[in-house]
C-alpha cells in the first residue's frame, strides 16, 4: 500500500476554496469576516501556527488582526483585550492561543469569549451544544479530520473508532463526533493499560499522544485508517507525529502524513468558522 497517504493539504484548499465563495458573497452584503487571533508569549511554535493562520485569512480575503501580548500579562488585563474584542463589530471570530502561561487561568478566559464569536469551539457553551448535537462552533481539529474522513470516503457507521488521547479540545470532541455518526467509540489514554489490545481493534484510529512516532505497525489492524493529530520535532528537528510513518504506512489503508494532514485541516475549518460567524449576524 503505497498510494494511501490522506492529503490534508490538498483537501484543506478545497475547504477554503468554498469558504472564499461564502467569503465574496458576504462582501457583496457589507460584510467582511474578521478574526483576530491573540498570542501571548513569544512560543516559536506558537508563532509558525499564528502566522499560518493570519496568512490564510489575508488570502481569503478576510480581515485578520494579531494581538500579541507580553508573556508576563496579567489575567485581568488580557481578559480587558478579549472584552474589547467582543465588542469590536468589525471582528467575527476570537482565537486566544493556547497554552497560555502559567498565571493565567485558561477555562477563565476560554469562558470570558462570546460564544457568538467563538471559532475555536473550545467556549462551555459550545461544548456543551456539541455534545447534544446541536449547531455550534465545533473545534477544529476534530472537525477538521470529520471532514478529512468524508472527503477520502471512509465510512463510519458501525465502525470501531479508537482514540488515544482525552484532551478538552482534542480527543474528547473528536469522540463525540465519531459517536454522532455511529461509530462505536473508544477512549485510550496515558493510564490505559494494555494500549495494543484496544488499538489493534481499530477501524478507524485517531493518534493524539503527544509523543514522537510512539504508534509503529505493531498497534494498528490491517486495513485500519489512521489519522495521526501529533505535532513534534524528532531527532533531526524535524518535523513528525505521534505515528511512525514509514512503518504505520505499510498496514494502514489510509493514513494522515505531518506535516500536511490534520495541521491544514485544522486551519481551513478555522476559516469556516471564522466565515459562519460573520454569517450569523446577518442572520440574527
Ligand atoms: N486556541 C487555539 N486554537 C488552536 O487551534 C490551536 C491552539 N490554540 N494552540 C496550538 C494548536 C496547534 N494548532 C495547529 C494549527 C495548524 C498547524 C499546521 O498548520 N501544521 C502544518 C505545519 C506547520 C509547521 O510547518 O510547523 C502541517 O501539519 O502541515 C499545526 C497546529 C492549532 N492549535
Ligand atoms: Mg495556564
Amino acid at each position: 500500500m503505497s498510494n494511501n497517504k490522506i492529503d490534508g493539504k490538498q483537501i484543506a484548499s478545497q475547504v477554503t476554496e468554498k469558504v472564499q465563495e461564502r467569503v465574496e458573497r458576504l462582501k457583496e452584503q457589507g460584510v467582511t469576516p474578521g478574526l483576530a487571533v491573540v498570542l501571548v508569549g513569544n512560543n516559536p511554535a506558537s508563532q509558525t501556527y499564528v502566522n499560518n493562520k493570519t496568512k490564510t485569512c489575508e488570502r481569503l480575503g478576510m480581515h485578520s488582526v494579531m494581538i500579541e501580548l507580553e508573556e508576563n500579562i496579567t489575567e485581568q488585563e488580557l481578559l480587558k483585550h478579549v472584552e474589547t474584542l467582543n465588542n469590536d463589530k468589525k471582528i467575527h471570530g476570537i482565537l486566544v492561543q493556547l497554552p497560555l502561561p502559567k498565571q493565567i487561568d485558561e477555562d477563565r478566559v476560554i469562558a470570558a469569549i462570546s460564544p457568538l464569536k467563538d471559532v475555536d469551539g473550545f467556549h462551555p457553551e459550545s461544548v456543551g451544544k456539541m455534545m447534544i448535537g446541536q449547531p455550534t462552533f465545533l473545534s477544529c481539529t476534530p472537525f477538521g479530520i470529520m471532514k478529512l474522513l468524508e472527503y477520502s470516503d471512509v465510512e463510519i457507521a458501525g465502525k470501531h473508532a479508537v482514540i488515544i488521547g482525552r484532551s478538552n479540545i482534542v480527543g474528547k470532541p473528536m469522540g463525540q463526533l465519531l459517536l454522532q455518526k455511529d461509530a462505536t467509540v473508544t477512549y485510550c489514554h496515558s493510564k490505559t493499560k494494555d494500549l495494543h489490545t484496544f488499538t489493534k481493534q481499530a477501524d478507524i484510529l485517531v493518534v493524539a499522544t503527544g509523543r514522537a512516532k510512539m504508534i509503529d505497525a505493531s498497534f494498528i489492524k490491517e486495513g485500519a485508517v489512521v489519522i495521526d493529530v501529533g505535532i513534534n520535532r524528532d531527532e533531526h528537528n524535524k518535523l513528525c507525529g505521534d505515528v511512525d510513518f514509514a512503518s504505520a504506512q505499510a498496514v494502514a489503508s489510509k493514513i494522515t502524513p505531518v506535516p500536511g494532514g490534520v495541521g491544514p485541516m485544522t486551519i481551513a475549518m478555522l476559516m469556516e468558522n471564522t466565515c459562519l460567524a460573520a454569517e450569523n449576524t446577518l442572520i440574527n
